[in-house]
């Protein structure tokens, strides 16, 4: 049967990456999709944004909604501090098998929690069923619109507190006017635009950086 572009991706990965070593599973990747197969990770460029940012908070709680084949994950537990962990969630269970498999390759398990499910049904169980009291750091890269609809859920739930940072991918391409025009206009956040390019193209995007207000 044919193999799917994940599973591609993953071969990729254990032929060309070093066990244990994130950043070599990071360049294997990227190679992977500039010169094989385009694949919708944050990529190389906005990337090092991504890890400029994270290098920055320093977090010792992280979200990222949108695992896909863990590539963002991979990058942002890499520079995690000893005891701070990363909750990953993901709707698409191939994509969360993949994910795990490409974690494990990267030696970073014991820091990533891969979840499996819809972001609006797991934001208001993350105190009970892990105990979160708030994120540090939400990294947003999943269906686009719901990064609004889940922002306030995080709001509601209490899981963000005055400095939590929101770091949000392709709100130019694809695209997230609705949440855009929150973050920017909302008295409840302070927001900064990373101007970049769509992962291995010469399109625009972008990062959007939010600081909660409380
Ligand atoms: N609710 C919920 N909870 C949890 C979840 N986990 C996953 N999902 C579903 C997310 C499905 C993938 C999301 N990502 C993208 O769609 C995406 C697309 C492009 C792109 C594509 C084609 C173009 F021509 C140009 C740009 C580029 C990107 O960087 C993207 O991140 C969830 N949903
Ligand atoms: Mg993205």
């Amino acid at each position: 049967t044919q193999s799917t572009r994940p599973q591609r991706l993953l071969h990729a990965v254990q032929k060309n990456a070093t066990r244990g070593d994130p950043r070599s599973v990071v360049k294997a990747i990227d190679n992977f999709c500039r010169q094989k197969e385009w694949a919708m990770n944050v990529g190389d460029e906005k990337g090092c944004i991504l890890d400029s940012v994270v290098s920055e908070v320093n977090p010792v709680t992280v979200l990222e909604l949108g695992t896909y084949c863990g590539y963002s994950t991979v990058r942002i537990a890499s520079l995690l501090p000893p005891r701070a962990k990363i909750i990953t969630l993901e709707f698409n269970p191939d994509y969360a098998k993949i994910a795990r498999q490409v974690i494990a390759w990267a030696g970073l398990e014991d820091k990533i929690q891969v979840v499996e499910g819809p972001s609006g049904e797991w934001i208001p169980k993350m105190k009970e069923q892990f105990g979160v009291k708030t994120f540090d750091l939400v990294f947003l890269d999943h269906w686009k619109d719901r990064y609004l609809p889940d922002t306030k859920l995080l709001e509601d739930c209490g899981l963000l507190r005055k400095g939590s940072i929101l770091l949000a991918d392709n709100v130019i391409c694809p695209g997230t006017p609705d949440y855009l025009e929150y973050v920017r206009n909302s008295p409840r956040y302070k927001s900064q635009y990373f101007k970049s390019h769509l992962e291995y193209t010469k399109a625009e995007d972008g990062l959007e950086k939010s600081v909660f207000l409380g």
